[in-house]
């Protein structure tokens, strides 16, 4: 079997600006696989090169080994997705929109219904089917958005920020349902700004920024690319920084605060304690924190990048984190939409 997503060299350039640089990314069949990168970074256009919405300047884009291109309708009828923008038409009854969307891939009708059903259970909102879009609230809209993607029973799903401005519980249901869909033999293409998300969720994750693939590592793989910092609480403060060369990166005082940072800090706390002990100083407490996903995604896109963030502290408040710039759009498929 073909890779579910390998492109080559993919370029696209929306005149002057390059928006994806040379890109060549393969996600297997069956993974679960993140795209994280500041705004702008250009998730979005290789998603929308992907799906036939933006043609792509150069290189190769294939979805389970068909040109999204010359082979629009295979590769495209592979694919369910969930954008980050609410265009889905707002004067049907939901299940109408799901119907729709089946028969534009080629379902017949009475299957289409039972799919419309199928999948409106299953993400939660059946008892919503004869209401219009409209009237749906934010968190249903959401999971319309995925009902739409699972109507045609995708081998690949691919999910823009499925959740940006989410409660918490309505985020850790899609969490729920996006695994089972994955562990079914769903592929999934998932971008994110929630570190966590990515954490938790995703076998490999690649990092992009200004069109370009940074890295592509395992989340466990890329925290090993940061450093550690041992925390040791002195019983007095130190006379002179204490000299550790040969495995401390950097170490700073304050008070009797030691801060020591260092590649591994697990096993190198044995070594810093007997150092310390051995220079005469008696060790109160002692801390490792381990360098976050987040600070390596800072470190390797140079990005103070504000959008993204971890979602435990402000959502755990039941926050809604980010304001989704609802547009109401009429759903358009390709042949529709202005190709860009
Ligand atoms: N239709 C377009 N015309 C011109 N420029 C565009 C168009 N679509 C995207 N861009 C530009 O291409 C670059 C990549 O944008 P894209 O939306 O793909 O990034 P992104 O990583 O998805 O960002 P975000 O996380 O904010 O959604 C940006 O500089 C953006 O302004």
């Amino acid at each position: 079997m073909p890779p579910a997503i390998e492109t080559t060299d993919l370029v696209k350039e929306y005149g002057d600006l390059r928006a994806l640089q040379e890109l060549s990314l393969t996600v297997e069949e069956g993974e679960f696989f993140g795209l994280l990168g500041p705004n702008g970074a250009g998730k979005t256009t290789f998603i929308n090169t992907l799906v036939g919405l933006v043609r792509k300047t150069g290189g190769e884009a294939r979805v389970f080994g068909h040109d999204v291109e010359d082979d629009y309708q295979q590769a495209r009828d592979a694919i369910g997705l969930a954008p980050q923008e609410f265009n889905v038409d707002r004067f049907f009854p939901i299940h109408e929109v799901l119907e729709h969307k089946a028969g534009y891939h080629g379902i017949p009708e009475d299957e289409a219904a039972e799919r419309a059903d199928e999948v409106l259970k299953r993400v939660g909102i059946y008892d919503k089917r004869d209401e219009r879009f409209d009237w749906l609230s934010g968190g249903m809209k959401r999971r319309l958005l995925l009902a739409r993607a699972l109507v045609t029973e995708p081998d690949l799903l691919i999910l823009d920020e499925p959740t940006a401005g989410v409660d918490v519980q309505l985020r850790h249901d899609l969490w729920e349902l996006v695994t089972e869909l994955n562990e079914e033999g769903t592929t999934i293409l998932l971008t994110t700004h929630y570190i966590e998300e990515a954490e938790r969720l995703c076998d490999r994750v690649a990092i992009m920024n200004e069109g370009r693939k940074v890295t592509v590592a395992t989340p466990d793989e890329l925290k090993t690319r940061g450093t550690d910092t041992i925390s040791v609480r002195l019983e007095s403060p130190p006379a002179t920084t204490p000299e550790l060369d040969g495995y401390a990166h950097e170490v700073t005082v304050s008070g009797n605060q030691l801060e020591v940072r260092v590649d591994d800090g697990g096993s190198t706390a044995p070594r810093l304690l007997n150092d310390l002990e051995a220079m005469g100083h008696e060790i109160a407490d002692l801390e490792i924190s381990r360098t976050s996903l987040e600070e390596i995604f800072v470190d390797l896109t140079g990005s103070e990048d504000r959008t993204v963030t971890r979602s435990s502290a402000s959502s755990a408040d039941g926050d809604v984190e980010e304001n989704c710039d609802v547009e109401q759009e009429r759903e358009r498929e390709p042949e529709q939409e202005g190709v860009v």
